[in-house]
């Protein structure tokens, strides 16, 4: 496959290195440090998908490119969802498919799995508080996580005492606190933990090395060239 690669950090690095190890061609690359080359200079003959890791602020303007060159795109960028709605709309009218997940790991996927069943049972059961805790690397630029959000919005789901999440651990009773910390180069840890006076529950992720997230996001671009619509890891690993 002939891959464009948007945002050349800790991930889009990575990425190549898996993507050319798989057999697959790098099209080009977009990145700051490159201010030549932009994802409009790029057609569907050239790309057959275009891999998006880059910032919060710039996300949503990289992928609305990509839909409208027609370059499916898999987006693995957080802290830009305000404008998922529009993104969705202009994958509808393009016919340009969009692949989006706050976190690419198969390990993170069952823990999101894994958090709901959770949520609905502790439920069931009462006489628990939960909280949700993420640790990540102090170069980080937006909190909570894409990853602490999608447990946050499993637990809110299923769990019907918590009605919103808070990004702090002072919360009233019906709040659901989302603790963030920044430490060192933690790649990625997640936590749900399910308190009463008697014991503690906990559901825990630890991302070892950024692997997971690669291979994730390289099995979402073999498999959305020709298809339509947007997709996310439960369409993938039928979840
Ligand atoms: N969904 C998932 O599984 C995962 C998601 N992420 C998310 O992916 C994003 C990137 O993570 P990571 O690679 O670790 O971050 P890095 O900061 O290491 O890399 C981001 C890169 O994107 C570049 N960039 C910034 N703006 C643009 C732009 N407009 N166009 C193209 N490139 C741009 C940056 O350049 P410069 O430094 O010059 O600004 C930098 O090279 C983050 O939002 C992170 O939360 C990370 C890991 C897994
Ligand atoms: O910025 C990171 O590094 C990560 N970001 C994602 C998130 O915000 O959830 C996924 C992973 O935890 C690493």
């Amino acid at each position: 496959m002939k891959i464009l690669l948007i945002g050349y950090g800790k991930m889009g690095r990575a990425i190549q290195a898996q993507a050319i190890a798989r057999g697959h061609q790098i099209a080009g690359i977009i990145d700051p440090a490159r201010p030549e080359t932009r994802i409009t200079d790029f057609s569907p003959a050239e790309v057959d998908v275009a891999i998006e890791f880059t910032h919060p602020d710039a996300a949503f303007q990289n992928v609305t490119d990509c839909l409208q060159q027609g370059l499916p795109v898999v987006c693995g960028s957080t802290g830009w969802l305000h404008h998922f709605a529009e993104a969705k709309a202009l994958s509808q009218q393009t016919g340009t498919p969009l692949f989006y997940a706050s976190n690419y790991s198969v390990g993170v996927n069952l823990f999101f799995h894994f958090n709901e069943y959770m949520a609905a049972k502790m439920h069931q059961f009462g006489g628990y508080d939960v909280q949700v805790r993420e640790i990540h690397h102090t170069q980080k630029v937006d909190q909570p996580s894409g990853t602490a959000l999608t447990t946050a919005e499993g637990i809110l789901r299923h769990f019907p005492g918590k009605t919103r999440w808070r990004n702090d651990a002072a919360t009233e009773a019906h709040e659901l606190a989302v603790i963030s910390e920044r430490e060192g180069a933690v790649i990625g840890t997640h936590i749900v933990t399910y308190s009463s006076p008697a014991d503690t529950i906990e559901l825990k992720h630890e991302a070892h090395t950024r692997e997971g997230f690669v291979q994730g996001a390289l099995l979402a671009a073999e498999w959305l060239p020709g298809r339509q619509g947007v997709f996310g890891m439960k369409d993938l690993l039928g979840l």
